[in-house]
């Protein structure tokens, strides 16, 4: 995406949801579901226990329910995260958001970190996100973990949770380079200005994961103050 197309976006068409603070009510799901709805979003991207009701909520409209899975350290075992997963999609989640094993990662156990992402990405045919947590990596880990996933067969890679710093346009630009168009990228966490939020885009985002979702569409549909002195 280069040049005038960025003038055209539509910030509604890239955003997912996100309401995953710890302290999360169902009355705030219900409020994140019918904004993600009116705004049009693609997904509201949830707890695994708060699927249930989004997907009731959320029942005939466009916008579906995405699930984190592992969230927000990745540590748990294999076992765990393939039942969370499989649970969340019988409840009705259609996109998982899984952070992978960091320390495996770091260790050099890249067959058991491959086979887990694989055998959820097998099991559940869903559209998985890959968190790497790309601030805990170094350049060398995130090629590594973006080169395993993209073998286990995931549908995108996701720069961050949001809980150990955010997005950058460098992280996004980098693994838009390692993936060479193999998968998608999203870029999640602390993406508060529209210019940030176009500026990924432009780095190569399809996605994005944002607790601010509502301001951001609201500050893009603000004029600007000089198209505003040009219109007199
Ligand atoms: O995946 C989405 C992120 O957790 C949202 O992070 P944020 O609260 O910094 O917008």
């Amino acid at each position: 995406m280069v040049g005038a197309d960025l003038d055209l976006i539509d910030l509604a068409e890239y955003i997912d949801h996100a309401l995953l603070v710890p302290t999360a009510t169902p009355e705030q799901v219900e409020q994140y579901c019918f904004q993600a709805d009116q705004y049009h979003f693609p997904t509201v991207c949830l707890y695994p226990s708060a699927v249930r009701q989004a997907v009731q909520l959320l029942h005939g409209r466009k916008t579906k329910v995405c699930a984190v899975i592992g969230f927000p350290c990745g540590a748990t075992t294999s076992g765990v995260k393939q039942y969370e997963a499989l649970e969340a999609i019988e409840n009705g989640a259609t996109e998982l958001d899984i952070v992978i094993n960091l320390g495996w990662l770091k260790s050099g156990r890249t067959e058991e970190l491959y086979r887990e992402m694989a055998s959820i990405c097998e099991e559940t045919g869903q559209t998985v996100k890959a968190i790497l947590e790309t601030t805990l990596l170094t350049d060398t880990e995130k090629r590594l973990a973006a080169e395993i996933c993209m073998d286990a067969g995931v549908t995108y890679l996701k720069t961050s949770t949001g809980w150990f710093g955010g997005a950058t346009v460098a992280d996004v630009r980098f693994l838009r380079d390692v993936s060479k168009g193999q998968v998608k990228i999203k870029a999640s966490g602390g993406i508060r200005t529209v210019e940030q939020a176009i500026a990924l885009i432009e780095a190569g985002a399809s996605r994005l994961g944002t607790s601010k979702g509502v301001e951001l569409v609201m500050m893009q549909q603000i004029p600007k103050q000089s198209e505003i002195e040009n219109s007199y």
